[in-house]
């Protein structure tokens, strides 16, 4: 008796029960608050997506790279007061140091580019699927991990790197079956606001501050935006004046409003020029009000979004040429971009174009008798030498078996029986065709 029939979500052991220390030997079989877990289908689906996203980096020539999900709490510190920065899964490990489950996979890709130093040749274009982590207060009940993909590119500082960022993005939509009806990506730049900032003849160290405040545009209603835009001592004019820029969605509104000497223009009508070049003009248009939530980002900065505007952004990214000084480093020109695990499945969900999830399974191989149990294993282990994917199914009865054959989208079923295995044959039934025939067991393949 293993598990008592007390609950679905309790497990209540014999002996066992004491190691839990709790006394009452109840553990509870969900996973910490705010995670996941990924059994067989969930699991499929994920690792469907995560080819995806391998399949696009090695189309781009990028290179796969790992860290620790732990990392020291330093690499995460901005006094930007980002939503991420102020739920860091932080905590002192045993041996008293500052550590956190990273929010976030930049300031490691930075990291470990650093630590590389001469060692690396630019340009470096490396992507990673990683776990990211954030604490917050159970009230809004959102989950405090997804996985990530990101890419990006060091050692690059003109807009081509954005370019080809974008162009990955597109290939993972079109991949998906995502069309530019169902998506498109805003872009804009950091320097569009700098520029403004500059009018304003407002100091650079507000700069980094009034990004994080006017990214919530969309999130907060525009008073609120004011109000706290006013709190970093902004003047009301210089209020105004952000925002009526930030609303603008042509790029020669822009230039009329800044004047086309601006660097900001002049870089985003590069992009926009290598996006008729690539072929995926149609998915992106510029929005002045994209700056995205990072502290770091200096430049370019786009995010995609469900045009039907149900969804949070779906992905995101940037530039961030200053990002390797602020770890005390000499700065490497930098951009790359985050694309989350969750909401792109939630529109594959809705646009129905999540995949079919279901098992296959190439063989199974099965014994008739107890005593054939010798003979199925060894032609189940010549068919796997081979190559087959084979369920050995042992201890069920014959019409079990049929119905898991189904179940797995078994391509064949080989039993094995006395009769046969008396003149060295087993039977082969071919589930598509229900074709059924004999052959010796040396000759299947
Ligand atoms: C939709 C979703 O799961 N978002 C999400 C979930 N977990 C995170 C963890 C860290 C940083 C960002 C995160 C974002």
């Amino acid at each position: 008796r293993l598990f008592s029939s007390a609950s679905s979500s309790t497990l209540t052991h014999g002996d066992a029960a004491s190691a839990h220390g709790d006394g009452d030997g109840v553990v509870d079989v969900n996973p910490p608050r705010g995670t996941r877990d990924f059994p067989p289908e969930e699991m499929r689906l994920r690792t469907w997506l995560f080819d995806q996203f391998r399949e696009v980096s090695r189309l781009m020539a990028f290179e796969e790279v790992d860290f620790p999900v732990l990392e020291s709490e330093a690499l995460f510190i901005r006094k930007a007061g980002e939503e991420i920065t102020q739920q860091l899964y932080n905590f002192e490990d045993k041996g008293g140091r500052r550590v956190v489950l990273r929010p976030e996979i930049t300031p490691s890709l930075a990291r470990l580019v650093i630590k590389q130093g001469k060692s690396v040749s630019l340009p470096l274009k490396w992507f990673t699927i990683g776990q990211c982590w954030r604490y917050e207060r159970m009230t809004r009940g959102r989950r405090r991990e997804h996985y990530q993909w990101n890419m990006d590119i060091f050692g690059v500082p003109k807009v081509r790197a954005e370019a080809e960022l974008l162009q990955a993005i597109v290939l993972l939509f079109q991949r998906l079956g995502i069309t530019s009806s169902d998506v498109g990506i805003r872009v804009s730049s950091r320097k569009v606001l700098q520029a403004v900032l500059n009018v304003y003849s407002i100091p650079e160290h507000l700069f980094t501050e009034v990004c994080v405040i006017v990214d919530k545009l969309g999130k907060l209603t525009r008073e609120e935006i004011e109000k706290e835009l006013m709190s970093t001592g902004l003047s009301s004019e210089a209020v105004q004046g952000i925002i009526e820029v930030l609303s603008l969605k042509s790029l020669s509104k822009l230039e009329e409003v800044l004047g086309s000497g601006v660097e900001a223009v002049a870089d985003l009508k590069k992009l926009f020029s290598f996006a008729e070049q690539y072929g995926y003009a149609d998915w992106i248009c510029f929005d002045a009000s994209v700056v995205r939530g990072l502290a770091y980002y200096t430049g370019i900065v786009f995010e995609a979004f469900d045009i039907e505007g149900k969804l949070r952004a779906i992905c995101g990214g940037g530039r961030y040429d200053r990002l390797l000084s602020t770890f005390g480093s000499k700065d490497i020109p930098a951009c790359g971009f985050g694309f989350g695990d969750a909401v792109i499945v939630e529109l594959l969900k809705e646009k129905g174009l999540l995949p079919d999830m279901s098992r296959q399974i190439d063989d199974i191989v099965f014994p008739l008798d107890e005593e054939l149990e010798g003979p199925a294993s060894s032609i189940a282990s010549s068919l796997r030498k081979k190559g087959r994917a084979v369920d050995l199914v042992e201890d069920k009865r014959l019409k079990w078996v049929f119905k898991h054959a189904e179940r797995i989208n078994a391509s064949r079923l080989i039993l094995v029986g006395n009769s046969e295995w008396e003149r060295g044959m087993v039977r082969v039934k071919i589930l598509s065709t229900r074709e059924e025939f004999e052959i010796k067991a040396g000759e299947l393949e």
